[in-house]
């Protein structure tokens, strides 16, 4: 196999099923999941993935080009890795998805739709994931990295969304985060049926959904935005040198999620609004019926704004920034 992402693009199983270099092993698993294990044993296990939407499609550039260059034995590989391009449909088609948005699926939720490519791709990942992480020594350590890019335009444009649970994070994950430029890092309590929820609550994996950019199709990305998460991928895949770590990621939580509940949803922002502008305590955000969404904290920002999503479904995400004054003031 050549080209990971064409090969995956013509649904069509490659001629050779698996092959090695002088450095790695590779198998191909099914359209879109990769196998590749470094000949002399690691202790490191990453899933990367990409294409989990169809139109974010910088990531998948990104992935294919590292990929590649591991296929065709121009580098060494330092972890054992699940490679994945999420949703090959909806790369074909360049749309978020086909019928169902899967980022919402993970964690056995493709139960609940009916039957179709999606809730099927969805539980092809859970299990690929379980295979992959069984596979494995029991000290390894496990990162998963899920690259997407953002619908909108944002204050900070490159940033992490983090399931956050009790357990601290490793400081080497943390690290490497900011190395490969993250400005934010937004930590997330409650599961929505994301991958990295879904890896980091059922393996004990280091989660993080990178957002890098604003999505555009396939040929108009400018991968030169993303030379430092680039660099960080080499230097985590390959041992190249790590990028010079420029600014430290403000931390931010979830404060509250907006929800559409049905048709009468409307959100009170333009769709020019960035992601992380700051709205004031008692704004009005969006409204569905007698339900009203106001900012609660001295100051919120705004996260992934979308009213065009399914009915109970997330419409968007209101952010505190750690350390800031949480209390509500007095109105
Ligand atoms: O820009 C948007 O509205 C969505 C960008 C995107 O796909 N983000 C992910 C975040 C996943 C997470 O919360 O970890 C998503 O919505 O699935
Ligand atoms: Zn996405």
């Amino acid at each position: 196999m050549q080209d990971f992402l064409q090969q995956t693009l013509s649904g069509e199983a490659p001629r050779k099923r698996r092959g090695e270099t002088a450095h790695l092993r590779w198998q191909w698993l099914y359209h879109g999941i990769l196998l590749m294990e470094p000949v002399v044993p690691v202790k490191q296990a990453l899933v990367l993935s990409a294409g989990i939407h169809g139109n974010e499609t910088a990531p998948v550039e990104i992935m294919n080009q590292l990929v590649n260059a591991l296929l065709r034995g121009e580098k060494p590989l330092q972890q054992r890795m699940l490679v994945i391009l999420g949703n090959p449909s909806a790369l074909r088609t360049g749309k978020r998805y086909v019928r169902y948005d899967i980022n919402r699926l993970f964690g056995g939720r493709w139960q609940q739709v009916d039957d179709g490519d999606e809730a099927r791709r969805v539980l092809r990942l859970e299990q690929a994931l379980e295979n992959f992480w069984l596979l494995g020594e029991c000290d390894e350590t496990r990162w998963h990295l899920d690259m997407h890019t953002a619908i909108r335009g944002s204050y900070h444009p490159q940033f992490g969304v983090m399931p956050q649970n009790d357990r601290p994070w490793p400081p080497a994950f943390l690290d490497w985060l900011a190395a490969a430029g993250l400005e934010a890092l937004v930590f997330h309590r409650a599961p929505g049926g994301t991958f990295t929820h879904f890896s980091c609550e059922h393996f004990g994996a280091a989660s993080c959904t990178l957002e890098l950019g604003k999505a555009l199709p396939f040929g108009e990305n400018d991968l030169s935005q993303f030379s430092a998460a680039q660099q960080a991928l080499a230097a985590l895949l390959f041992g190249d040198p790590m990028p010079a770590t420029r600014v430290k990621p403000r931390h931010y939580r979830v404060a509250q999620q907006i929800t559409r509940l049905s048709e009468h949803f409307r959100l009170h922002m333009t769709p020019e609004t960035l992601n992380f502008t700051a709205f004031p305590q008692g704004t009005l955000l969006a409204e569905d019926g007698d339900t009203r969404y106001y900012v609660q904290q001295a100051r919120e920002y705004v996260l992934f704004p979308n009213p065009g999503v399914a009915a109970g479904l997330r419409a968007g995400l209101m952010l505190i920034e750690e350390g800031e004054q949480t209390q509500a003031l007095p109105l």
